[in-house]
């Protein structure tokens, strides 16, 4: 079989005209993900019942298209919206069209250097990620191979899933190994707050067995002594890790904190992260025992690769944050990525849905809290033409 390397002839980024999609936060009234949960704005009482509130949702999904001169189209979801979108057609395209299809590499350290004077995080390695994950899934395509065997190829037959939702217990029916619940209350809701958040947790571990594992989500909302009492007041109840617990810069915030936690209760973190730089500060400062990079945020896969080599020479689990397909195809080629995380879409929690559902087509989910993904190539997802997708800067 011929090897086709074809270069890139087009770029293309859109806006998608629907809810939910790759930005998951964009849900109608009522569901679980926008029920007063804890946030760094809850200390501002009017935003503290809903995220959409102080705009969680503002950017909406993203979508690249990356075409080769042979007409096969990759593509990739993610967040970022407009602006990402104007950020890729103005400046990344031109290190992207007219090159290697094969040359990811050179194409991130372009797109990378380039920006540095405005980018290094955030909505620049946001729009980074969407551009090097559709140039995965067009390699992928070109190679007729799934990702994950470009990655190396799975070390295991299936992966096993966490859930992260309003019900672990519901979780647990459906086969998931753990559940991670989103915190509600934030130190500026005092003592009642705290007792809240310690009872809710209380409660479900009375719901479910004693093999599951809980773990609280906190959304960059404490602060260490908060975070550190917390720990304290849940200890023997199974709590696996406290995530996400500070704000993404107080490395030494999280370094005392993993300091402080009671044995057993592990800090994790990264999920707002970016480029393998932030990880190794969050590895060299022993911030946390599990990282989670959004593959979608963090830079892509080309640097996700680089990330978890890091973190496994430093002896760290990887549990990536969300991103559907584009976690799943890294996961399965990596030992210290044991297992993944399963977002529940279903407003209630209480069904297993596509998690960038309606985006894209054939996105698999785990049956019985397991997935074996297919061989299709590239991601082996398409989108969905029912979702209206808008061009706003055509270059
Ligand atoms: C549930 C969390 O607040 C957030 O919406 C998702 C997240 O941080 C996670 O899945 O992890
Ligand atoms: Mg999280």
């Amino acid at each position: 079989m011929s090897v086709r390397n074809p270069r890139i002839r087009h770029l293309r980024a859109y806006t998608v005209d629907a809810q939910g999609g790759a930005d998951y936060h964009d849900q109608p009234a009522g569901h679980w993900i926008d029920d007063h949960i804890a946030t760094p704005m809850s200390v501002y009482p009017e935003y503290r019942q809903s995220r959409q509130s102080f705009g969680i949702d503002v950017l909406g999904s993203l979508v690249v298209e990356a075409e080769a001169d042979d007409g096969t189209v990759g593509f990739a979801v993610t967040t970022g919206g407009e602006p990402a979108a104007w950020i890729i057609e103005n400046h990344l395209a031109r290190f992207v069209e007219g090159a290697p299809a094969a040359g990811l590499e050179r194409i991130w350290d372009q797109m990378y250097r380039s920006t540095l004077f405005y980018g290094r995080k955030g909505l620049v390695l946001n729009a980074i990620s969407g551009v090097d994950l559709a140039l995965w899934d067009l390699l992928g395509k070109l190679r007729e191979q799934p990702v994950h065997a470009l990655l190396g190829g799975p070390v295991r037959e299936e992966q096993v899933f966490y859930a992260t939702g309003a019900r672990p217990d519901l979780a647990e029916s459906m086969g998931f190994i753990g559940g991670k619940m989103p915190l509600r209350h934030g130190p500026a809701e005092g003592e009642e707050g705290l007792r809240a958040n310690v009872e809710a947790m209380t409660s479900m571990r009375e719901r479910v067995g004693d093999d599951f594992f809980l773990a609280y989500d906190c959304w960059m909302s404490l602060d260490v002594p908060y975070a550190t009492r917390l720990g304290h007041r849940l200890a023997g109840q199974g709590v696996r890790w406290i995530e996400e617990a500070l704000p993404p810069d107080d490395y030494w915030g999280y370094a005392e904190l993993r300091r402080n936690l009671p044995p057993g209760m592990l800090t994790s973190t990264g999920e707002h992260e970016a480029g393998r730089l932030g990880f190794r500060l969050l590895l060299d400062m022993d911030c946390a025992d599990i990282l989670q990079p959004d593959v979608g945020w963090c830079g892509g896969l080309t640097e996700l690769v680089k990330i978890s080599a890091l973190a496994d020479a430093h002896g760290k689990l990887v549990v990536p944050h969300g991103s559907s397909v584009y976690s799943y195809h890294f996961v399965i080629t990596r030992h210290n990525s044991p297992f993944a995380e399963f977002l529940m879409m279903a407003p209630q929690a209480d069904e297993v849905v596509p998690m960038f559902s309606p985006l894209l087509l054939d996105e698999p989910v785990p049956v019985g809290g397991r997935l074996t993904l297919p061989d299709t190539p590239g991601f082996g997802v398409r989108l969905n033409p029912e979702c209206a997708l808008r061009r706003p800067f055509q270059h």
